[in-house]
């Protein structure tokens, strides 16, 4: 299984970037004994000023081929924290790859909407992607505690 995060625009230094490195190394620490693999993280970055659509064809260049796509999408389901390490397990266990894709400052192209194995809403207002970028990565080490049978997760 790979497990890819594929995000629009890079992060500069900063604590944004901080955040999303530290929970991404809890991730790879906590998820190693279960079998889940360090997320590959790509920023893309379209420099022609090409818009959704360019951002859109480099998610699909980098996406594994046959990985699940989830897009980050405010108009998508909301999972609780217990059910999106359920999907993570069940992607895990049929050894499947997942590219996880969050959009730049325009948003994610429809057609990637459209072969979208699951859009994911961290909640119906619109945040900067670089905070989502921090509450994804989070999320992801909560789910892995929550595999793990941590006591990170309390509720
Ligand atoms: C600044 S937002 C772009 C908003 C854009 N107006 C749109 O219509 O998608 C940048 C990216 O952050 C992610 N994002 C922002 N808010 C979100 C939310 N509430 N839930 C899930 N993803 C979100 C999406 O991937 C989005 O493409």
């Amino acid at each position: 299984m790979k497990l890819q995060l594929c995000a629009v625009g890079r992060l500069r230094s900063g604590p944004e970037r901080d955040l999303v490195e530290d929970y991404l190394a809890r991730f790879e620490r906590t998820g190693r004994p279960l079998g889940l693999p360090p997320v590959q993280l790509l920023e893309l970055e379209d420099r022609k000023g090409g818009g959704m659509e360019a951002e859109a064809d480099l998610i699909a260049k980098a996406v594994a081929p046959g990985a699940a796509l989830v897009i980050l999408d405010e108009r998508g389901r909301t999972l609780s924290s217990p059910e999106f390490a359920d999907h993570l397990a069940h992607w895990r266990d049929s050894g499947r790859d997942v590219a996880l894709a969050i959009g730049g400052a325009d948003g994610l192209a429809p057609r990637l909407r459209d072969r979208a194995d699951l859009a994911m809403s961290l909640g119906r207002m619109v945040w900067p992607h670089m905070l989502v970028r921090v509450m994804l990565a989070e999320q992801l080490y909560r789910a892995a505690t929550i595999l793990a049978g941590s006591p990170y997760h309390r509720v």
